[in-house]
């Protein structure tokens, strides 16, 4: 599927503005953004339950929607699976995978009972929405959607009305069908952690653009700005100024490569990128090149989170907290000071303030 510099506007807002994005058979892509950013209206325009000012979108080489013509929903062969976009509650399960095939009566209960077998549903066929639970509901859809092989896969948010335990069960079953039928498949979620799990490729959005695309590796390890940097994990922010392609910090010098001298800029990083080490008389760690030096910090509080402890700093060097996650064999106490070192190559240097 291609999109081509798909735009909305609701009245004079630009709620969908220049969106592009390709996905490619087999291929997950995830739309990750925060609530109200544009997804869900996106999605609405490639379904083509509404229509973009702007743009154009082709499925398989053929264009469904562009300036001058309009597929109808029905015919883009694209199918959806939506969180309020339930069963049928008069129908009972077969009845309602079955509904949107066509074709001889044999082949549509054959298409239906394997999509049913394959989701682990295939005892269910006689049964009513309203007697499944909604993990069983949830396959069912999946079942429902696949069933007339779509070229595409429209899904918002389809796992949120799950339990976590059942969830992650859930979406890795759905993500192997869906590798299994080759659809090509577009994702909504506002969380980074269905995203990372779900995607070969995350495209980031904010204000109805799409502010950064890659595998999610990528996203994580090499954000665009602090705000994408943040909206994966908590993150630690230690302010600077550029003075010869060099920011110098309590933590040593941090390249700013192509920023001019006097550029006040964020380095960023997270908080398991932080390492913690005693205080010695006084005194901190030696610098090594890959975690430069390290700067002194009182505890201010410690939370045993299981597998890590989070802790955080109050900075000697300007009262700014920091915040560390490290194994939870160190769960040091209130009032404790320590040195904190930074894993160099996991630190983001941007401009202040700019997106
Ligand atoms: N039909 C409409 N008329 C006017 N404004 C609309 C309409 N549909 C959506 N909007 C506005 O467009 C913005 C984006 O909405 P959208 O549902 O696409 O966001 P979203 O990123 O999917 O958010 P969420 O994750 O909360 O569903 C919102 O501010 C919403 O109020």
């Amino acid at each position: 599927m291609e999109i081509t510099n798909l735009t909305r506007r609701f009245g004079g807002r630009t709620v969908v503005e220049d969106v592009s994005l390709s996905v490619m058979p087999g291929q997950v892509t995830c739309l990750l953004g925060p609530s109200g950013c544009g997804k869900s209206t996106t999605l609405r325009l490639i379904a083509g339950v509404d229509t973009p000012d702007a743009g154009s979108i082709s499925v398989d080489g053929r264009t469904v929607c562009d300036d001058t013509s309009r597929v109808p929903p029905e015919s883009r062969s694209i199918g959806l699976m939506f969180q309020d976009f339930a069963l049928f509650p008069h129908l009972d399960v077969a009845r309602n995978v079955a509904f949107g095939l066509s074709g001889p009566k044999a082949e549509i209960r054959a298409r239906v009972r394997a999509m049913l077998d394959r989701v682990g549903m295939g005892r269910y066929e006689k049964a009513f929405p309203h007697e499944l639970s909604g993990g069983e509901q949830q396959r069912v859809a999946l079942a429902r959607a696949l069933a007339p092989k779509p070229r595409v896969m429209l899904m918002d948010e389809p796992f949120s009305g799950l339990d976590d335990r059942l969830r992650d069960g859930i979406r890795d079953e759905t993500l192997d069908l869906l590798k299994e039928e080759g659809a090509a498949v577009l994702l909504v979620t506002h969380e980074p952690a269905e995203a990372m799990r779900m995607a070969d490729e995350i495209a980031l959005m904010r204000d109805g653009r799409i502010v950064q695309r890659g595998a999610p590796y990528n996203i994580y390890n090499a954000p665009h700005d602090l705000e994408a940097a943040a909206f994966f994990s908590d993150v630690n922010v230690v302010k600077g100024t550029v003075r010869g392609a060099l920011t110098e910090t309590p933590f040593g010098a941090f390249l700013a490569p192509g920023l001019a001298d006097g550029t006040e800029v964020d380095i960023v990083f997270r908080p398991q990128h932080v390492r913690i080490d005693f205080d010695r008389a006084g005194r901190g760690p030696n610098p090594t090149p890959e975690q430069g030096n390290a700067a002194r910090g009182v505890v201010t509080r410690a939370r045993f989170m299981g597998a890590e402890s989070l802790v955080e700093f109050r900075m000697d060097f300007d009262g700014s907290v920091l915040k560390a996650q490290v194994p939870s064999v160190f769960l040091p106490r209130p009032g404790m000071p320590l040195w904190l070192m930074v894993r160099r190559d996991r630190c983001f240097v941007f401009p202040s303030g700019v997106h």
